[in-house]
C-alpha cells in the first residue's frame, strides 16, 4: 500500500545528489539504508563505533556508487567511527561528516538496539545502557545537527528549483505503538523518540526542517540474531503470532517509500499501519478518510490484539509456575 500510494503524492524525499548522514550505518537496517540511498544517488555518511564493521559496510556502499558510473557526480562516502551516546562523539561525529561531505541534508538515525528480558532481572546499569544506546545515541547527534541546519539556509544546487527540506529521521520501533513483554528496558527509549519526533517536529516548523521517526516491526539483522540469544521465549511466541521479521532491505525500502510521501510515523506492514493509526494522537498522518476509518478498526481489534498477548503470558505463567513457586 505504502509503495503504492506513492504514486500519488510528489516525492517530499528526495536524495539523488544529497548529503545524507546515517547512524547504525555499519549493519542492519542502517547499513541497508545507506546502500540504498547511495544506489539513489545520495552522498552518505555512515557512523558507528566498530571500525572493521564501518570499512566492510564501506565497501559494500562505495561499490555501489562505483556501479553508478557517472550518474551522479561529485558522489561521496564518509566513514566515520565513534560512540554516539556521549555527546561529545556525537559532535564530533557530525563535525568529520560535514567535513567530508559538506552540509549535512538528511540525517538518519538508524543506530540503536535491544536487549530483551524481565524488568525484574535487569540490574540498573542495563536499565541505563539501554537509554543510551537508543535515547541519547540519536538525540545527541539530532541536537548537534540542528544546530547546524537551522543556522543556514538549505543547500540550492540548482538555483532555478526551490531548495528542498531537509530531515530529521529517528528510529523507533513498532513495540512502542504496540506493547510486547520483554522490552521493558528498550521501550522507554523508543516511545522517547516517537514522542520526541511529535514535538521537535513543531519546533522544526520554524526552522523548515521536517522531522520522521520510523516505527518497523522485526528486522533480520546482526542486532535481532544476537537478541534472540537472550529473548524470553514468552517474547518470541508473541513475536511469532505476528508479522514475520522482515529484511533490512525490505524495511529500508519501505521506509524510504513512507518518508517521501511525507509520513511522520513509517511503518513497514498493513498490521503496523493499523498500530499506528489507532495510536497515532496528533501526530500527522498521510491519507484521511482511510486512515481515520482503520484508527476505528484498530480501537476494536487492538482489544483483540492484547488480550491474545495477555493469554500467551499467562499460558507462560501457568506452564512455569510463579516465581516463588519455581525451584
Ligand atoms: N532488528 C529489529 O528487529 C528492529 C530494530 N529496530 C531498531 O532499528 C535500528 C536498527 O536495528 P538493527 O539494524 O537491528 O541494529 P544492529 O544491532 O544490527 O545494528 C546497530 C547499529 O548501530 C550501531 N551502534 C550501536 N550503538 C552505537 C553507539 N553507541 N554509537 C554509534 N553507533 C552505534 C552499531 O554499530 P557499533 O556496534 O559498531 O557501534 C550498528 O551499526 C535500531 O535502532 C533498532 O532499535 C526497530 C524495530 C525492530
Ligand atoms: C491494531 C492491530 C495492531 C497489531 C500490532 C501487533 C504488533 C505486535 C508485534 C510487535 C513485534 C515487534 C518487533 C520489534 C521489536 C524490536 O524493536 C526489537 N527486535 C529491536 O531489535
Amino acid at each position: 500500500t505504502s509503495i503504492s500510494m506513492g504514486f500519488f503524492t510528489s516525492n517530499q524525499m528526495p536524495v539523488a545528489g544529497r548529503n545524507v548522514v546515517i547512524t547504525g550505518g555499519s549493519q542492519g537496517m542502517g547499513k541497508a539504508a545507506a546502500v540504498l540511498l547511495a544506489s539513489q544517488g545520495a552522498s552518505v555518511a555512515i557512523i558507528a563505533r566498530d571500525q572493521k564493521k564501518l570499512a566492510i559496510a564501506g565497501e559494500e556502499i562505495q561499490s555501489v556508487i562505483d556501479a553508478n558510473g557517472s550518474k551522479y557526480p561529485g558522489q561521496k562516502l564518509a566513514i566515520i567511527s565513534a560512540d554516539l551516546s556521549e555527546a561529545d562523539g556525537a559532535q564530533r561525529a557530525i563535525s568529520q561528516a560535514e567535513a567530508q561531505l559538506g552540509e549535512t541534508e538528511i540525517l538518519w538515525c538508524c543506530a540503536g538496539g535491544a536487549n530483551p528480558g524481565f524488568f525484574k532481572d535487569y540490574t540498573p546499569a542495563e536499565l541505563e545502557a539501554s537509554m543510551k544506546t537508543n535515547y541519547w545515541s540519536a538525540v545527541f547527534i539530532a541536537h548537534a545537527t540542528l544546530k547546524l541546519m537551522a543556522s543556514r539556509p538549505p543547500p540550492r544546487p540548482d538555483a532555478s528549483k526551490p531548495a528542498l527540506q531537509r530531515k530529521i529521521i529517528f528510529t523507533s520501533s513498532l513495540v512502542a505503538l504496540c506493547p510486547v513483554v520483554g522490552y521493558s528496558s528498550y521501550v522507554g527509549a523508543k516511545a522517547a523518540l516517537r514522542a520526541l519526533t511529535d514535538t521537535l517536529r513543531q519546533e522544526c516548523l520554524l526552522y523548515d526542517i521536517g522531522v520522521h521517526c520510523c516505527c518497523p516491526g522485526g528486522i533480520l539483522t546482526p542486532g535481532f540474531e544476537n537478541e534472540n540469544l537472550t529473548k524470553p521465549d514468552v517474547t518470541k511466541k508473541i513475536e511469532e503470532e505476528d508479522d514475520k521479521p522482515q529484511t533490512p532491505e525490505q524495511v529500508a525500502l519501505i521506509c524510504l517509500n513512507e518518508l517521501q510521501r511525507g509520513e511522520t510515523l513509517p511503518i513497514t506492514t498493513f498490521l503496523a499501519r493499523a498500530a499506528r493509526a489507532g495510536s497515532i494522537g496528533p501526530t500527522p498522518r498521510v491519507g484521511f478518510v482511510f486512515e481515520v476509518i482503520l484508527s476505528w478498526i484498530a480501537a476494536i481489534v487492538f482489544i483483540f490484539v492484547r488480550k491474545g498477548h495477555d493469554a500467551i503470558v499467562i499460558k507462560e505463567r501457568k506452564a512455569k509456575g510463579l516465581p516463588w513457586e519455581q525451584k
